[in-house]
């Protein structure tokens, strides 16, 4: 389990600043949420943390050394992506897609050991894959493409894991086993996700992101609050706890009448860097 560290972090595109001097830390196998509505800039921080777009400003740390010091199979053997909607892979199947997540501990011309095989069959027996994995990938289903990623990425056997969305596709059962497995992981993760129940029932913290910047970070008790909700997303909320287990709950009134504003930069400076 590592910490992630992101300082101060921009990115521009022609002039256009997509993501405006972010702060935010997952540590030690915590799970933070990035939340925020289309556009917000959620993929384009996890592309910064994976180290696949360079930032214009700012830094990126694994425990303490900067990303971009890291080397890249030091970087592949610590580090999972899990991003939206993949396609590459056609002529393959489950289990060799599974397999590529063994890559980064294998010398170029290697084959699998037992200890690899091993490895990947648990994978596949946690994300509820074993009886597919003979399937060739282009004929799964959404929901099974996204859990034969999440299960390449558990073969890496990462400290940490960043994750695109990576509900999106599934049935409320798996859902809810991915979101246990990822928690119950000693991982550090941070994961992308729409559904703000979802965010405050398995989020240690979460970071909520609006036009590029942080609008509020912290606990999903302390963050998810009509009022931030009101202005972000533009829709009103009831928030109070469930009854029988004290969750958190989330109840989705009506969008508001009016489209929601750009918070003032002097919201974004409220908050805190979160861990
Ligand atoms: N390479 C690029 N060139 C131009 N604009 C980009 C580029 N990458 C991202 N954007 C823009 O940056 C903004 C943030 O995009 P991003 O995909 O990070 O949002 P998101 O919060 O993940 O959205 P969603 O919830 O819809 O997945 C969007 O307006 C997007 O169109």
């Amino acid at each position: 389990m590592g910490t992630i560290t992101a300082t101060r972090l921009s990115w521009s595109v022609k002039g256009h600043r997509l993501l405006d001097s972010i702060d935010m830390a997952a540590r030690d196998g915590r799970t933070v949420g990035l939340l925020g509505p289309n556009g917000s800039g959620k993929s384009t921080l996890l592309r910064l943390l994976a180290g696949l777009r360079r930032p214009d400003a700012g830094t990126v740390h694994y425990d303490d050394t900067g990303l971009h010091e890291l080397h890249r199979r030091v970087l592949a053997r610590r580090l999972a992506v899990v991003e939206q909607d993949v396609s590459a892979h056609h002529h393959v199947t489950v289990r060799q897609v599974v397999e590529l997540g063994r890559t980064p501990f294998r010398g170029r011309f290697d084959s699998l050991t037992e200890h690899d095989r091993r490895i990947v069959d648990a994978a596949l027996e946690r994300t509820d894959l074993t009886g597919k994995q003979q399937r060739s990938w282009s004929t799964l289903s959404g929901g099974e493409k996204q859990r034969t990623q999440l299960a390449r990425a558990l073969a890496q056997e990462p400290r940490e894991i960043l994750l695109d969305e990576p509900t999106n596709h599934l049935d409320i059962r798996h859902q809810l086993e991915l979101l246990d497995l990822l928690t119950t992981l000693d991982v550090t993760c941070v994961v992308a996700l729409h559904d703000l129940n979802l965010a405050a029932r398995y989020c240690d913290h979460v970071v909520v992101l609006d036009h590029g910047q942080v609008a509020a970070a912290g606990t999903p008790e302390a963050v998810l609050a009509p009022d931030l909700i009101r202005s972000v997303y533009g829709v009103d909320v009831l928030v109070d706890r469930e009854h029988t287990t004290g969750a958190l709950r989330i109840t989705y009134l009506a969008a508001t009448a009016t489209r929601p504003v750009r918070l003032s930069t002097q919201a974004t400076s409220t908050c805190a860097p979160t861990g």
